[in-house]
């Protein structure tokens, strides 16, 4: 499997605490890597460092081999690197379909033709697009509720909205903080299937930060344990729960 994304001794340094300390990891395509650590162990930092909105301290952040670390969170986001956000704000007086569609860049026409009939294809590239983003709910049992108005969805229901958006792009990488948060059991399975279609029908590579130890277990391919900052475990899930680094770091024993 090709490495889509490679982080190299990521660190971020905040008035003397080291929030992130020299921390490497590897995602692959398909692949769903979770980040898992007690609070303040750096996770959310791992991710603003990684889509650029804190400025790393030290290390390379490097998709498909070019370093995008230090890059604006626009420029990391169109280079492929996406997020979700524990609270994304989806516009709520837009309906989900118009939401979603906030999520579709339309290219800019570039050539004399396209300046001529820059219309029609402006005419054709929205439709297309409308047409992705209902194909997208579809996929992703939310196509009833395309005409609803995003603030009158459950909460779960608007993350699953979020990340829909998030995905109509079709990034490479996709970066979800905590998606499952306050969802219901049921709409944490529908979550968990959105996270496995993403990967085995698209190929997305997906970091994940979830607290729902049950989600991390059985939806991620490896986790990344942190604890103050430093990565203090790697690997399968098996390997992690066997793992007495991870117990002391949870249980706060040595
Ligand atoms: N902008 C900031 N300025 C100063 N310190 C910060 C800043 N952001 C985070 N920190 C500190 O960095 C450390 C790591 O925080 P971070 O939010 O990354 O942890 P976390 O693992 O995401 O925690 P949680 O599970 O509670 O969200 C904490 O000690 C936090 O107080």
């Amino acid at each position: 499997m090709t490495d889509l994304l490679t982080v190299e001794g990521l660190s971020v340094r905040f008035a003397g605490l080291t929030a992130l300390d020299a921390v490497s990891f590897r995602l692959s395509e398909g692949q769903v890597r979770a980040v898992i650590g007690p609070n303040g162990a750096g996770k959310t930092t791992l991710f603003n460092a990684i889509s650029g909105y804190v400025r790393p301290s030290a290390g390379r952040v490097l998709l498909r081999g070019q370093d995008v670390a230090g890059d604006s969170p626009h420029a990391i986001a169109g280079h492929g690197i996406r997020r979700t956000f524990q609270n994304g704000g989806l516009f709520p007086a837009l309906t989900v379909l118009e939401n979603v569609l906030t999520g579709l860049t339309t290219e800019t026409p570039g050539s004399f033709l396209d300046l001529l009939f820059g219309r029609r294809r402006a005419l054709e590239a929205e439709r297309a697009a409308i047409a992705k983003a209902r194909a997208l709910l579809e996929l992703m049992s939310m196509g009833h509720m395309a005409d609803a108005r995003a603030g009158s969805l459950s909460g779960g229901q608007q993350r699953i909205v979020e990340i829909i958006r998030t995905v109509a792009s079709e990034p490479p990488v996709l970066l979800l903080d905590e998606p499952a948060v306050g969802l219901s059991p049921v709409a944490r399975a529908q979550m968990m299937e959105i996270i496995a279609r993403l990967t085995g029908e698209k190929g997305v590579a997906v970091l994940l930060i979830e607290h729902a130890v049950e989600l991390v277990m059985a939806s991620a391919d490896r986790i990344l344990v942190m604890a103050a900052g430093k990565r203090i475990a790697e690997g399968t899930p098996d390997e992690i729960r066997a793992d007495r680094a991870v117990l002391e770091a949870y249980l706060g024993h040595a």
